[in-house]
């Protein structure tokens, strides 16, 4: 048995009750409609006894597609095979009432039903703005909690009522965009689901297994070593993306499947492929509903059934192959040689809400006619019952986010290989951080070439004093900018996972940290290496390596902070001024501290370059470092007097280097800890 399979499913398979998925092998849309009916009515009369099977949400065969469908693509390289994942699992079927959304007081959802029945393809149709994503985000439980919003309705699986919250553990919902990780391989990416959502006793044998077999179902065996990648890193196609997207759902063996324009982008035979694959899902036991955009009709023809959503309204809820003669029943024919989803499509867009036709196959005495608003209000009203059975409930902070997880020492350790894995591969991201520190210390170095030598003779302690303060400031501007993308370009893919409970939100920030250390401390180093010698510092070298050390981690503190607040990289590179430039000001250059208004002046204790600036000052310029052992002895005391008059002038005390020390761990744990909470936070209100 695969890992993550319900007992009373297997006991279900085990004494009849349910099919033996896959057992029939049943090539779908080979049969003339007595043999499927046949085939229907056995599958049917042993998934649900007794129990009436509305005409549109008929139960389809189990078995596998790519045998017998005759279309322009011929078949497809590989056999999309699902039954070994789905193995045991009753097949689900799902079914809404009287779903209801509002904002604002805005009607998005006027109480629409609907049905995917046992191992249906379901497409979910409309205009743009028609309610697709509104009802998919409710049926999947991640409506977001505001104030102005209104959600209601009934959800059934499998003719039980449910939560749709409480059952976002069975569901799997792929974005329209693809948000992997890039330098993730299309193994790794579904090695790296399949460890952390797995319950922990699933054998790394059995996770292997269940990951090549999952491979090989998505055709994505001969690619899987090839890095997803992204606009900088080239990867896998657009297609292949979208399998891997599916594939990293998968792993958690669902019952129910949402997608969000899965074929969006694709170019037809993509597309072919990735519905082909969603079909034997569905062959497979697995419910599964997605919206779409103007299929072809050879992809349309793939879908059981269609939803069309108009106004927040259902069109049509039926069969596909029904549908011309249903519209044709309703006096809308479609004209000779279009294709029945723009034909629906346009309809969607052209008629008006009077005169927009209301075609429900699943209603046991359907008419399908044009009826008119408050007629059709009031049927619709009819069918799900009253407000008090709602099912559909908005989720709290704390549900989002909770599900079956990998203890946090294991979220901690797959997340750090990740971080290195990608730090690494990211060639082009490493070799711009290292090629700029580089290319620029060595113009520091340049630009102050021996401005330390304190034996020179041309020394003077502005010169020296300069080469320092920039050393510093660079190093924190330096250190800043990476980090501040870091979330925002990343929140997508965390988002998708922390939502699907992949890990939490404390491993995923540390696992940051782990990485991020090292790489500042090379960098400080890198740094130290090229100017020390260069500039001819006069400080302890290590000393020095250390301070600036300290000063990139806080720095990066403060970016890390910025960049958990904000959506993206352009609210994040605004963000970039609040942290530069009260650095600058409060570091005491401009105007002395003393003079800037009290009520405003605490802002120095947040800000870190002025002690990490004190601490370099005081390893260059304190004690008798600024002697020169070569200077006459009247040389050395004046040039050890101006240093000493520098610390003065700029609050530097010897004595307080253990504060400076510590105003920046503290700073350094604020913000990190202000940037945890606010990534948490964030992730546990976001909802789509
Ligand atoms: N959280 C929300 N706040 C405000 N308006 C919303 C919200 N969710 C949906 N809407 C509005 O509801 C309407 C339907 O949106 P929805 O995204 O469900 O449509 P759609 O059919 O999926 O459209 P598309 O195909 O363009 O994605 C739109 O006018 C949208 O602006």
């Amino acid at each position: 048995m695969l890992p993550g399979q319900d007992d009373a499913a297997l006991k279900a398979a085990a004494d009849g009750s349910v099919p033996a998925n896959g057992a029939a092998g049943t090539p779908v849309g080979t049969q003339d409609d007595a043999v499927n009916g046949a085939v229907e009515a056995v599958v049917e009369g042993r998934v649900r006894k007794g129990s009436v099977v509305p005409a549109g949400g008929k139960t389809e065969p189990a078995g596998n597609v790519n045998e017998d469908e005759q279309t322009v693509f011929g078949k497809l390289d590989f056999q999309p095979d699902f039954k070994a994942l789905m193995k045991g699992r009753k097949p689900t079927s799902l079914r809404w009432e009287n779903v209801y959304f509002a904002v604002g007081g805005r009607d998005i959802l006027k109480r629409v039903d609907g049905q995917v029945g046992h191992n249906q393809l379901c497409a979910l149709m409309g205009p743009s703005g028609a309610g697709k994503s509104s009802l998919l985000n409710t049926l999947a439980g991640r409506m977001s909690s505001s104030k102005n919003k209104e959600l209601d309705g009934s959800m059934y699986v499998n003719d039980e009522k449910v939560n749709p919250i409480k059952f976002r553990r069975h569901v799997a919902y792929v974005l329209q965009q693809d948000s992997l990780v890039a330098t993730a391989t299309a193994l790794e990416s579904l090695e790296f689901s399949a460890r952390l959502r797995l319950p922990q006793s699933t054998s790394s044998e059995e996770r292997t297994k269940l990951v090549e077999d999952l491979l090989k179902s998505l055709g994505l065996w001969e690619v899987k070593d090839t890095m997803c990648g992204n606009e900088m890193i080239r990867g896998l196609s657009g297609g292949e993306m979208k399998r891997v997207s599916i594939g990293v759902e998968l792993v958690t063996n669902p019952q129910v499947l949402f997608l969000d324009e899965p074929t969006s982008g694709l170019d037809s035979y993509s597309a072919f492929a990735v519905v082909t694959i969603l079909k034997a899902l569905a062959r497979s036991g697995c419910a599964v509903l997605c919206t779409i955009h103007q299929p072809s009709s050879e992809i349309f023809n793939l879908f059981d059934k269609a939803v069309v959503l108009a106004n927040g309204r259902v069109m049509y809820n039926g069969r596909v192959k029904t549908l011309p003669a249903n519209f044709e029943r309703a006096g809308l024919p479609v004209p000779p040689l279009t294709n029945p989803a723009d034909f629906v499509m346009v309809l969607s867009q052209t008629k008006s809400e009077k005169e927009m036709p209301c075609i429900d196959e699943e209603k046991p005495d359907h008419v399908p006619v044009v009826v008119s608003d408050d007629a059709r209000a009031e049927s619709s009203m009819g069918v799900g019952g009253t407000r008090d059975g709602s099912s559909i409930v908005v989720p709290t902070s704390s549900e989002i986010g909770a599900g079956r997880q990998a203890p946090l020492g294991v979220q901690l350790e797959i997340l750090t290989i990740r971080e290195f894995r990608n730090l690494f591969r990211d060639k082009p991201a490493l070799i711009a951080r290292f090629g700029i520190t580089i290319f620029l210390n060595v113009l520091f170095g340049l630009i102050f070439l021996g401005a330390g030598d304190v034996n020179a003779s041309e020394w003077n302690l502005n010169g020296h004093f300069g080469a320092l303060t920039n050393c510093f400031i660079s190093a924190l501007f330096g250190a800043a900018q990476p980090p501040l993308l870091t979330f925002p370009l990343e929140r997508v893919a965390f988002l998708r996972e922390y939502s699907t409970g992949t890990y939490s939100g404390t491993p995923y920030f540390f696992s940051k940290v782990m990485v991020e250390l090292p790489l500042y401390f090379v960098t400080s180093l890198v740094i130290l290496l090229i100017q020390y010698w260069m500039v001819q510092f006069q400080g302890n070298f290590m000393i020095l390596t250390l301070e600036i050390f300290l000063i990139q981690i806080v720095s990066a503190s403060y970016a890390f902070l910025a960049g958990a607040l904000v959506n993206n990289v352009q609210q994040a590179q605004e963000m970039a001024p609040l942290i530069f430039v009260p650095q600058l000001l409060f570091v005491g250059f401009f105007r002395p501290l003393e003079d800037i208004p009290v009520y405003i002046r605490w802002v120095q204790y947040l800000c870190s370059l002025k002690y990490g600036l004190n601490l370099a000052m005081i390893s260059e310029f304190g004690g008798d470092r600024c002697a020169g052992d070569d200077n006459p002895p009247a040389v050395q005391t004046n040039q050890t007097f101006q240093c000493q008059q520098l610390l003065i002038g700029n609050d530097a005390d010897e004595d307080l280097v253990g504060f400076y020390v510590g105003m920046l761990i503290a700073i350094f744990v604020l913000f990190r800890s202000g940037s945890l909470v606010a990534l948490i936070y964030r992730a546990k209100n976001f909802t789509t």
